[in-house]
């Protein structure tokens, strides 16, 4: 290139210099800068003034000009980094009149370019894991511009209806999907999420969502969820199938194991209830043994089982064991178990002990104030060693279980009479829970009622649903012996005595007992209760009785649809003195159920 010398000026000539937007620079044959332009100010951040005369490695620490000067060779498409910026540059040797006169380098700022290049690679790569996904997944993909003209139509969506990708692009959606909505969504610009489309017979499962752009629709995607409902339908079915397994297994498996109620069973919010059963929480997530006290039928077994249930054990074994209702004798092969051949009446393959069954659950010792006092000491040895030996065995078996005990009886008493070990009353005595009698507990008599009633009605299958406020009042003022026991065996007779099939239990429904105390205490004198039955008024004390009887076994009939096995069962009476009452009061004659 040679210029036009009438028009160009030096002065013109450094104004084009200085105009472009590459840095030059130029060197004399001694390296010292000649010529250094604004491009070259702006790229390099020296002035003009600071680099002219100057040797240009004094100013760059980088393959030179000098080499080009050396090597008289042209150097093309260099990159080099000066100052943090990547620099892409020419050199060449300057000639005149046929001689080296020195070199020129003309380069310019790649560093923006090679981060958008780094960019772009790094967006060209996101683009290739995408088309992956979306060409590798099972589910079918649609994507839509704004116009609902389809740009994107995945593989899996191609080969479940049949049609090519070629045959779908730039096509309106609704002419190729059926009953689609992607051309509504663009224009709504709301997400539809789990709705179904029938598609060629199926009920598909899809979602579509709009693309938005700066605040803008631009396009939708569609995606089939499951290829049929069936097979969401058949995937919860299973699903419902495996809970249901689960919840009876679970079921059987606390069947099985013994515990039957928990927390939930245990009626009572008085101070004194919430006590004992906080404290039975307590005792449920730790492993210490525990003491239950409290009198007869005041819901010790309730509270251990419910201990239980609530304790990483649940699902080991509850096993209980009577302390009183075993002969003393037998006490000791029921709790060690024995091994065959231990004594005369030895079972042939031996029999494992309660604390064997126990292992990893828990061992209900109830009345243990009856434990005779040899048992005792045995007891004591097992909770020290933690092992038990069956009878005639030599098997050592390490144990797991935790022991409950409980008592109706004052063991501090007992062991100051010497007839409990104190031993070993300290080590059950880790954790004492006192159950209050029900006399202490009276502002939970309507609460324990309503309870007892609706366990009532579920046993017989009965629907008296609610008690008289009188009956209420009695019931307060009697002094309950037999506690919560003796209060469920009041509501079972008032419901078994309710042949007129009332829905209220009323004072004519309680047994004598209590009406005399409460004719007695209310009024100061004996008054006939105005709403007693007639047949309650009327006869002799074994007339009534007679009468009360053959009422509670028709009513036990009815319950249990003339079932008389079942019946005799609910009345806690065999059968063949259920036969001998029917036909002693003549009861239902002609009209025998199955048996
Ligand atoms: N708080 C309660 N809530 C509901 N039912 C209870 C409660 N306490 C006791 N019962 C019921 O009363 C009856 C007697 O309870 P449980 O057998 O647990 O008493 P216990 O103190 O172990 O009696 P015992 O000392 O005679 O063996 C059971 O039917 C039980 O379900």
């Amino acid at each position: 290139m040679t210029a036009n010398r009438k028009n160009c000026s030096m002065e013109h000539l450094y104004a084009v210099l200085n105009s472009t937007h590459n840095g030059i620079i130029a060197v004399d044959n001694h390296g010292i800068i000649t010529l250094f332009n604004r491009g070259a100010e702006k790229i390099l951040g020296f002035s003009t003034q600071e680099a002219l005369d100057q040797k240009v490695d004094a100013l760059f620490n980088v393959p030179s000009l000098l080499t080009t000067l050396r090597s008289g060779r042209p150097d093309v498409g260099r990159n080099v980094v000066i100052n943090g910026k990547s620099i892409y540059s020419n050199r060449s040797p300057v000639y005149r009149d046929g001689k080296q006169v020195g070199a020129v380098a003309i380069f310019q700022d790649t560093t923006d370019i090679e981060k958008l290049s780094q960019e772009l690679a790094a967006a060209k790569n996101s683009v290739e894991i995408l088309e992956t996904i979306l060409e590798t997944t099972y589910d079918g993909i649609v994507v839509v511009d704004k116009n609902g003209i389809i740009t994107r139509f995945n593989k899996a969506y191609q080969s479940f209806l049949g049609i090519d990708e070629k045959n779908a692009l730039g096509r309106a959606v609704e002419d190729v999907i059926e009953n689609t909505r992607m051309h509504i969504v663009v224009k709504t610009g709301k997400p539809e999420i789990g709705e179904t489309q029938k598609i060629q017979g199926h009920e598909m499962v899809v979602m579509r969502i709009p693309i938005y752009k700066k605040g803008e629709v631009v396009g939708a995607v569609g995606k089939v969820l499951f290829r049929d409902v069936k097979e969401i339908r058949s995937m919860v079915e299973k699903l419902d199938l495996a809970t249901k397994e689960l919840k009876y297994y679970k079921g059987e498996v606390m069947r099985l194991k013994g515990s039957r109620y928990n927390f939930k069973n245990i009626a009572g919010r008085c101070e004194k209830m919430l006590q004992a059963k906080n404290l039975a929480k307590t005792a449920a997530s730790g492993s210490s043994n525990v003491l239950i006290r409290g009198e007869s039928g005041t819901g010790k077994e309730l509270f251990a089982h419910a201990i239980h249930d609530l304790s990483l054990r649940r699902y080991g074994a509850f096993i209980r064991v009577n302390c009183a209702a075993i002969p003393a004798g037998l006490l000791e092969s029921e709790l060690f178990g024995y091994e065959g051949g231990a004594f005369t009446d030895a079972k042939k393959g031996g029999k494992p002990g309660k604390f064997e069954m126990a292992q990893g659950g828990t061992l209900f010792l109830d009345e243990i104030g009856d434990m005779p006092s040899e048992m005792q000491a045995k007891l004591l040895r097992v909770l020290q060693e933690k092992e038990v030996e069956r009878l005639g065995g030599e098997r050592i078996i390490r144990l797991d279980i935790r022991l409950i005990a409980a008592t109706n009886r004052d063991l501090e008493e007992l062991v100051r009479k010497e007839a409990f070990r104190q031993d070993l009353y300290y080590r059950l005595n880790v954790l004492k829970i006192e159950i209050p009698p029900l006399r202490e507990i009276r502002e939970d008599i309507p609460l324990l009622c309503e309870r007892m009633l609706q366990e009532v009605n579920e046993d017989l299958g009965t629907a008296v649903e609610t008690i008289d406020p009188g009956v209420i009042e009695i019931l307060k003022a009697h002094d309950w012996p037999g506690n919560i026991r003796e209060l469920k065996n009041v509501m079972e007779r008032a419901v078994a005595v309710n042949t007129d099939r009332q829905q209220v239990v009323r004072k004519h429904h309680l047994p004598i007992y209590l009406l005399d105390m409460d004719t007695g205490q209310n009024s100061g004198a004996l008054q006939p209760d105005k709403n007693a039955p007639e047949w309650l008024t009327g006869g002799t004390l074994s007339e009534i009785l007679a009468k009360t009887e053959k009422a509670a076994i028709e009513n036990a009939l009815r319950a249990a649809g003339n079932n008389r096995k079942k019946a005799a069962e609910m009345l806690g009476i065999h059968r063949s003195g259920l036969y001998q009452k029917i036909n002693r009061y003549n009861i239902g004659a002609g009209n025998s159920g199955p048996d």
